[in-house]
């Protein structure tokens, strides 16, 4: 935060984040945190809007999604409202989904999509593609200054623990020394952005010139059995991967075109995924306390377990066998 910036960080129940990094900030001087439901109106004096309300991760849209519709149009009309009554410009972080399952790849901005308006997934899909309708309706009838960032599936440190996106998950899989659960077929593929990179863009997005919509990820593309590949070889090797079944309409592959953030933002992504993951295994290392050499007490915990457990077997037969 800088000294001559007051920041209003808003959060709901539905906040996902680690609480842990707000704390920090509490107290200070030129910091408000306030609990706020965006699909309630709020009155506030700002002149920037970073419009992020809604879960991103699909267990979590998925879980309540007549709230995720809400949150992304009763909530975006209400950041809208605020930002056209006292004039800041809001920027709407839009996501990747409103591809769908893309049948063009890369996916450019000019890509209008391939979503199931009706599916488990369109409660987030549908409703951020309403959120971008609002923002440019908006921008022409009233002449509010927006930005539009597509954001591709982004990772780091503070994500939560439980958060069930596939980088988390992996992550806190490996450590724990349980099996990666890829999801069937395993050949769908993701880009993944490190997440200084992602507020790097986002920050140059609402600062330039450009509405977007504008795609801020990392064109490095991966299946998702590589990903899994990757984290057992940077974090536990040992673990093994275990197929699991998908859930409905996952998208096949996405990649995004960052022609226009690379032309109109100077930006790109500087941190490689084999950098990325080993600063978001630190992180969560402390907070599930399992320390790098635990991976060893915890194969030798697992390994006496067994012997434990045949002993009683080989007493159970015994007292069966002499019954
Ligand atoms: O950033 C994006 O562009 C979007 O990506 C995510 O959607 P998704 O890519 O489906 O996120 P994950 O749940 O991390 O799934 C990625 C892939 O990993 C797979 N997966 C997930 C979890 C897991 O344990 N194992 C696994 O193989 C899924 O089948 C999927 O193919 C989020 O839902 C959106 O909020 C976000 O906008």
């Amino acid at each position: 935060m800088e000294n001559e910036k007051h920041e209003v960080i808003v959060v709901d129940n539905f906040f996902t984040g680690s609480k842990d990094n707000l704390k920090k900030w509490i107290g200070h001087p030129r910091f408000e945190l306030i609990r706020h439901d965006v699909t309630e109106p709020l009155l506030v004096e700002v002149d920037q809007i970073y419009h992020l309300a809604c879960p991103a991760s699909p267990i979590f849209y998925k879980y309540n999604p007549v709230k995720t519709i809400k949150t992304n149009v009763i909530g975006t009309l209400n950041m809208l409202g605020l930002a056209k009554r006292v004039g800041a410009r809001i920027l709407l972080t839009s996501t990747s989904e409103v591809y769908g399952d893309p049948l063009q790849h890369p996916q450019t901005e000019e890509y209008w999509g391939n979503v199931n308006p009706i599916g488990v997934r369109s409660c987030y899909d549908e409703g951020k593609r309403v959120a971008e309708t609002l923002m440019f309706d908006y921008h022409r009838q009233h002449g509010l200054e927006i930005r539009i960032a597509r954001i591709f599936n982004t990772y780091g440190p503070r994500m939560n623990i439980d958060d069930g996106r596939v980088v988390s998950n992996f992550i806190a899989q490996a450590i724990r020394g349980e099996p990666l659960t890829v999801q069937a077929p395993g050949t769908q593929t993701r880009s993944f952005c490190y997440v200084s990179d992602m507020v790097d863009g986002l920050i140059r997005l609402m600062e330039g010139d450009n509405t977007g919509p504008i795609n801020i990820g990392n064109p490095g593309e991966f299946t998702m059995m590589e990903l899994a590949e990757t984290v057992k070889e940077l974090i536990n090797p040992d673990v093994p991967v275990r197929i699991v079944e998908n859930t409905p309409d996952d998208p096949r592959q996405r990649k995004p075109d960052i022609t226009k953030a690379k032309n109109l933002l100077g930006w790109e992504p500087k941190v490689v995924l084999r950098d990325g993951l080993p600063l978001m295994e630190e992180d969560f290392r402390q907070r599930l306390a399992v320390p790098k050499n635990f991976i060893f007490t915890f194969i030798t915990f697992k390994f006496l377990n067994l012997i434990k457990k045949n002993i009683n077997i080989f007493k159970m037969k015994d007292i069966f066998f002499n019954a």
